[in-house]
This record gives structure tokens, C-alpha cells and sequence, in this order.
């Protein structure tokens, strides 16, 4: 079997996409769900290896490590999908801070160093899913933001520790794909803020995820997938 490429918080929306269009190109995939659901079944049964795992706690992020150690000698690549979009709390603010930190940045922090020495074949990648807001902040998400621009930032730390090895790349979105609560005046107002005024869906992710992979150069950067987001000036 070749090396898998690893895919947290795997279960659903673009991770999910991601992990299936990779594994029906011939690529072992193995990833992190949280919440069981029947789904999980599925995916097993189309060869997908899933392990149940919760960032929110280091002995969580250690325990999914142990079990990745403990089944594979080599991975092709890890990426850090897993996240909560939490807006901040007036009840509780810093345990709102303490888990958007724990999921987008801690967690990867502590993955990456536990998991470099598997990342060792002739391509080896890391790629963080960080958010076009680390660029310019959050009124409602502070927390949020501040953690993916940590994540951001261990982009280029983490380049930096492991080349020439591994590559190591953020991929940077705005709007993907809504919730299914989104109201539609939410959806209407978050279209106009990007130049391109679509919601892309997750191919958008896994053609610059591919992208990424492909590469034999390009590391310590974020890739923006924003539909032009930053040029929408008023
Ligand atoms: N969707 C979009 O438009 C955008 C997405 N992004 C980023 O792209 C990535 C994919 O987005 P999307 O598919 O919407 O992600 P989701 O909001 O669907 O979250 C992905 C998964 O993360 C898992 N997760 C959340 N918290 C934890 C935790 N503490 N421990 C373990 N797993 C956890 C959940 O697992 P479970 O369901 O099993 O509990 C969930 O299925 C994310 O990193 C997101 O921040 C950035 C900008 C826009
Ligand atoms: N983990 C998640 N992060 C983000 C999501 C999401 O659904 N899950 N959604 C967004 C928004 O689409 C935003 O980009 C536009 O309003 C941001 N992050």
C-alpha cells in the first residue's frame, strides 16, 4: 500500500470531497473524524482508514498520532482540515479562545512535530487549511481569526524547520461552501464580498490541494482561493 495522505476532520464538506476524489485516484487516504456517524461505515467500506479523534485536548492530538505511528512507517502527506468556526462568546470568551487555538494551531504544532519523522518519502507535504481572514481580521470571529493566522504563521516556521525534506503550504479561502442554516440575506452578503460572487464548492480546495502536492518547489507559501476577495474595495 503506498504511503497515505492524512486528512483531518475528514467526515464531512471539503474534507470529506477532498478524501474521496483522492482515494478514487488510486491514493490511500486515511482521516480524523470527531462525531461518528454512519458515514464513517461508508467511507471504510470504499477503503478510506478513519480514526476517531477530538483536538481539543493534547492527549486527544497525542492519541491520534500514536494510532497513525502505530499502523503506518510513512505518509505521503497531512493536512490540517479539522476546524471550528466559532464566533467569540460575551458569556465566555476565553474558553471560546482557548479552543479555536487548541483545534488551529496547537494541534497542528503538535501533529506536525510527532508526525515529521513518517513524513519520508521522495514527496513529502504539509498543508495547513488557514482562512483569507488572517489577512484582516474578524469583528465576530476574533478568536477564530487569531488562530488561523497562528496556523498561518506555523506555515512558515514549520517550512523553514523541515525543507528540504517536506513541503509545508497553507491554502488560504474565503467563502467555500455555506452552511446549511446560512439565512439567505447571509448568503446574498457574503457573495457580494468577494469580485467572483459565486460559493465555488469544494473542488475549488481540491484542485489547489492537487496543485500543492504536484509541486517539487513551492513551499512556506499560502495559496489564496478568495475569488478575489481582497480587491473588493469600496
Ligand atoms: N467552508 C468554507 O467556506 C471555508 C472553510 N475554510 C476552512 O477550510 C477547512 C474546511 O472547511 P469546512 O469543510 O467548512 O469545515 P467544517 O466546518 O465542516 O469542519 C471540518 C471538521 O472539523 C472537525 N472538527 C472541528 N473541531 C474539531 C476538534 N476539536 N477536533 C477534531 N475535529 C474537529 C469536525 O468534525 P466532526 O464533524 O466529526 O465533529 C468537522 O467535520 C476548515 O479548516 C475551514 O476553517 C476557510 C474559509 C471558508
Ligand atoms: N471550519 C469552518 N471554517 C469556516 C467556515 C466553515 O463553514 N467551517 N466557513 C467560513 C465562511 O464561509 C466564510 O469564509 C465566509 O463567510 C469561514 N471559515
Amino acid at each position: 500500500m503506498t504511503a497515505p495522505i492524512v486528512i483531518t476532520g475528514a467526515a464531512q464538506r471539503v474534507g470529506l470531497y477532498c478524501a474521496r476524489a483522492l482515494n478514487q485516484q488510486g491514493q490511500s487516504v486515511v482521516i480524523s473524524y470527531r462525531r461518528h456517524r454512519p458515514l464513517i461505515e461508508e467511507l471504510e467500506a470504499e477503503g478510506i482508514h478513519c480514526i476517531q479523534a477530538d483536538f481539543s485536548s493534547e492527549s486527544g492530538v497525542n492519541a491520534f498520532a500514536d494510532t497513525l505511528k502505530a499502523n503506518y512507517g510513512s505518509l505521503r502527506a497531512l493536512v490540517h482540515n479539522a476546524s471550528d468556526w466559532h464566533a467569540d462568546s460575551d458569556d465566555n470568551p476565553g474558553q471560546v479562545f482557548e479552543a479555536m487555538m487548541a483545534v488551529h494551531a496547537k494541534a497542528p504544532f503538535l501533529l506536525n512535530r510527532a508526525l515529521a519523522p513518517l513524513l519520508n518519502g521522495d514527496k513529502a507535504d504539509i498543508i495547513h487549511m488557514t482562512d483569507f481572514v488572517t489577512q484582516i481580521g474578524s469583528t465576530k470571529n476574533m478568536a477564530y481569526a487569531a488562530s488561523k493566522a497562528a496556523l498561518e504563521n506555523l506555515t512558515y516556521s514549520f517550512a523553514r524547520k523541515l525543507a528540504p525534506s517536506i513541503k509545508v503550504n497553507a491554502i488560504a479561502p474565503a467563502l467555500i461552501i455555506f452552511n446549511e442554516d446560512d439565512s439567505p440575506a447571509y448568503r446574498q452578503k457574503t457573495l457580494k464580498k468577494s469580485l467572483m460572487e459565486i460559493e465555488p464548492g469544494e473542488k475549488e480546495i481540491f484542485n489547489s490541494l492537487c496543485f500543492l502536492l504536484d509541486s517539487d518547489y513551492i513551499t512556506g507559501r499560502s495559496i489564496p482561493v478568495d475569488g478575489g476577495r481582497h480587491l473588493n474595495l469600496p
